[in-house]
């Protein structure tokens, strides 16, 4: 009898932002990189993707992403290699158990929301791929580590492979040609140290100009000081932030977050033609930051760029207060994103910020984003395609 039932699971993935940044390919294919990295994984309560992916013998040939509400290419390369790796897992194991329905062979239709801006510069990619490759990793049952998953999600997005945990997580660059070890693995839980927040300044929600993949590619072929940041820059840093994290230090954890986006722009602006991500905006967010921590006599807040001008700011729940005081007196009540209890309870007077600063931070900041470290992707019964198979519609 033919096999009518429409089989599905749902996942979401959180948007992960690294404190040791992942810039440079050695291999473009496999997407292996030059660089260990580490990030930590944001709040899925305020950034997340979800994803339904699903399968049927009923569904006609060709598999099918829907994004956001609109029709997405998978053809790419990326999510090929996505589709072929998870695919041929679940073959093995249909060959093992021939009981098992096969799903491999069955069109897959996959539906996908990200509840924040994509290709906004917000990392929309890793998480979209982590919860891509977790969601078909589900649907097919497939006994994979979070770290086996990482090297598929590795292949549709570098950054995508440090969203499969949650907490602090690390990118191992690893040596093979063949990619077997260049995986993600967990440095320490969410839990292991939770007063970690992050305030994202939102200065352009606009498509970026140069993408990461091909900013990475120019950067590699052109900057004489990137070798210098891969040989030593990095190796160091990634040495020192698992120290720091491990031992909660947030002076240190503060400073190589700096240094290391610091570091990762000027190989951007060493690149020929140059490359330039940050704008007067961010380069006043950082301002801010050194004045804030100069008034507080000690480092309570680290600025770190991804490829584009929003700034992340990370800090710890105990200095709410200087930190988000100082941006909300700034910035005001009148843009998106101020958490109402957290700004209602700020008690300690800001930081009076320079006014170039603020007058620069006030013109370009177009809302704020709110959270803190957070867990990994999750498997929930909230579906985007309904039970006969249809998309949902919200
Ligand atoms: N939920 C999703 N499911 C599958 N693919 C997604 C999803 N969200 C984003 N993507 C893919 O990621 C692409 C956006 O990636 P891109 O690298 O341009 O931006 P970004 O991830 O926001 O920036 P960056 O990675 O540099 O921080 C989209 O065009 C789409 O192909
Ligand atoms: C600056 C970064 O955010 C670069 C992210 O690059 P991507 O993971 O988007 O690149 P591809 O592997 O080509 O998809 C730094 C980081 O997240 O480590």
């Amino acid at each position: 009898m033919a096999d009518n039932t429409v089989y599905r699971a749902s996942t979401t993935a959180p948007v992960n932002i690294a404190v040791v940044k992942y810039w440079g390919k050695r291999d473009a294919k496999l997407n292996l990189p030059t660089n260990s990295s580490l990030s930590v994984t944001l709040a899925q309560s305020d950034l997340r993707t979800l994803t339904t992916a699903s399968c049927s013998a009923t569904y006609p040939e060709g598999d099918t992403l829907i994004l956001n509400g609109e029709p997405s290419d998978v053809s790419g390369a990326r999510t090929q290699a996505c589709f072929r790796e998870l695919r041929a897992r679940r073959a093995a194991l249909e060959a093992a158990d021939p009981s098992l329905p096969k799903l491999s062979t069955m069109p897959l239709r996959i539906v996908s929301e990200n509840n924040f801006p994509t290709a906004a510069g917000l990392a929309s990619s890793a998480a979209g791929f982590a919860a891509l490759v977790r969601a078909i990793a589900n649907l097919y049952e497939l006994p994979a580590s979070p770290s086996e998953l990482s090297l598929i999600a590795r292949q549709g997005s570098g950054s995508a492979c440090r969203s499969l945990f949650g907490g602090y997580v690390a990118w191992r660059m690893g040596e093979k040609a063949d990619g077997s070890d260049s995986l993600a693995v967990q440095v320490a839980e969410a839990s292991h140290w939770p007063e970690m927040r992050a305030l994202i300044l939102v200065v352009s929600a606009a498509k970026k100009g140069v993408s990461s993949t091909s900013g990475m590619q120019q950067t590699v072929a052109t900057s004489g000081l990137f070798k210098e940041r891969i040989a030593t820059v990095v190796p160091k840093h990634m040495e020192a932030m698992e120290k720091a994290i491990k031992e909660r230090d947030f002076a240190t954890f503060a400073e190589i977050t700096m240094r290391d986006s610091n570091s990762f722009h000027a190989t951007c602006a060493d690149t020929y033609p140059p490359i330039f991500y940050m704008n007067d905006v961010s380069r006043a967010a950082i301002r801010a930051v050194e004045q804030i921590n100069d008034a507080a006599g000690r480092t309570v807040a680290a600025y770190t760029f991804d490829a584009g001008p929003n700034a992340v700011i990370y800090y710890l729940e105990q200095d709410t207060d200087i930190v988000v005081g100082t941006l909300y007196s700034v910035l005001g009540a009148g843009i998106d994103g101020w958490k109402q209890s957290i700004v209602e309870s700020l008690k300690q007077p800001a930081v009076t910020l320079d006014e170039a600063v603020a007058g620069l931070l006030k013109g370009g900041v177009s809302r704020v984003i709110m959270t803190g470290v957070g867990e990994g992707p999750q498997k929930t019964d909230e579906y985007l395609v309904a039970e006969d198979g249809t998309p949902v519609k919200r």
